[in-house]
């Protein structure tokens, strides 16, 4: 393809993206690929020129453009090479009028955020400061999670002699940019999971073990629960796991098993759940719990490395959803907890919202719980809780707090 091609190809794929923004549709990631198995004829450079042009935009432009040839105009202000590609040739984008340029001028003048102006002030309330929020759009590393029944710490960076061991945690191994992880032998035999480093803090926290029972309450495709799984096992070879996965959302938790299988875990028990109704599903295990975890639905603020368009897709209105969401789940999993149980509340966003001032509510509410996080070298201290950012922790953002049912 021409260069003037890829920047029309770009130009298509951010329509594409900007709309399923406005209707909660797919993923970036996931039109990006539709797009391409209906165009054969794209080769695997223009394939990669296309993508990086189209998450520039998306990484660059703080609010959503209006379509993806505004994007596109908005980059090349900056970028003359870009901007001399719009040139009205076959296949190539229509000259850019002054117009379209004025208009692009106003808007970066408007936002000089890489975030919604909105978010920007959020964040800012949550002291992110500017360096943290644009860090929220860069690229996240590559770490994984080995299994210590399946392997150890020697034959992990064997396999992979550029690997660092994260500090603290037994389990991560942080690789280079592009390690093909699933080519390794250690993958195919199921010791090893990419996870980030975040996760696997937010799971370490929780300080499962064997003879505990253990509700994950929010397990999507069981990321949290393996590792918690994994941590109850340790170096045992117990046939069972006291060990209950739950989730409103069937497709997610039905990847789970095959996954834990792929690891060779004992059998996880699931529980879909209704929402609003998780009590029916869960009432005979009221107040039986060792551990609850929620890894609660979040604006996802602490992992836009991964999939930078959700900022796009956030507004006032979902952030409030998730928000009474995460404090209906605390309610619910304070149930749950036996006396002198624990409950850690898990959320990947950076936001106080979310993480503290969800924590703060939660103890006005339930005068019989306490917080009792533990003494870790990473995160900082954020209201009752540790906040892990990109920065600081060279992971994911996230908020985690570790309550204690002090109540009978
Ligand atoms: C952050 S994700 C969990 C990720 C997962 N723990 C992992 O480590 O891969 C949040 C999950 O909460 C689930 N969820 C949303 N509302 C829920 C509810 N009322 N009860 C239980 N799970 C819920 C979503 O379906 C989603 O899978």
């Amino acid at each position: 393809m021409i260069p003037q091609a890829r920047v029309e190809a770009a130009i298509e794929l951010l329509d594409q993206i900007i709309q399923a923004v406005r209707d909660e549709g797919s993923a970036a990631d996931r039109l990006i690929s539709q797009y391409f198995k209906t165009r054969r004829y794209a080769g695997s450079k223009d394939r990669a020129a296309i993508r990086s042009l189209v998450y520039r935009a998306i990484r660059e432009i703080g609010d959503c453009p209006i379509n993806g040839r505004a994007a596109m105009i908005q980059l090349a202000q900056n970028d003359a090479e870009l901007a001399f590609l719009f040139d009205g040739s076959m296949r190539a984008p229509a000259p850019i009028s002054d117009k379209e340029f004025a208009e692009a001028a106003k808007i970066s003048q408007k936002n000089t955020s890489l975030l919604p102006a909105w978010l920007a002030e959020k964040m800012a309330a949550s002291d992110i400061d500017t360096a943290e929020q644009n860090a929220l759009l860069g690229r996240a590393p590559l770490d994984i999670r080995f299994n210590p029944h399946l392997t150890d710490i020697d034959t992990v960076l064997a396999a992979f002699p550029e690997g660092q061991v994260i500090s603290g945690l037994p389990y991560a191994v942080r690789l280079p940019e592009g390690t093909k992880v699933d080519q390794s032998p250690l993958w195919k035999s199921g010791a090893i999971e990419i996870q980030d480093a975040g996760s696997q803090w937010a799971s370490s926290i929780c300080q499962a073990q064997l003879g505990m029972k253990v509700i994950d309450l929010c397990a999507g495709a069981g990321g949290k629960s393996l590792a918690l799984a994994s941590d109850m096992l340790a170096n045992n070879n117990a046939a069972k796991l006291d060990l209950i996965a739950c989730d409103t959302d069937r497709n997610r938790l039905s990847r789970l098993q095959p996954r834990a299988e792929r690891a060779k875990l004992p059998p996880i028990e699931q529980r879909l759940l209704n929402p609003k109704q998780e009590e029916k599903a869960l009432g005979d295990l009221a107040h039986q719990a060792d551990l609850v975890l929620i890894d609660a639905p979040c604006s996802g603020s602490g992992t836009w490395r991964r999939n930078p368009e959700a900022r796009w897709r956030l507004n006032p209105t979902r952030l409030q959803r998730v928000i009474d969401t995460q404090s209906h789940l605390l309610d619910v999993a304070s149930q749950l907890v036996r006396p002198n149980g624990y409950l850690v509340y898990v959320v990947c966003s950076v936001l106080d919202d979310e993480g503290a001032n969800q924590i703060t509510a939660f103890l006005n509410r339930h005068p019989d719980w306490t917080v009792e996080n533990p003494d870790i070298q990473a995160g900082c201290l954020r209201g009752d809780g540790r906040r892990f950012t990109v920065l600081q922790d060279k992971s994911d953002g996230f908020f985690v707090s570790r309550l204690r049912y002090i109540g009978r």
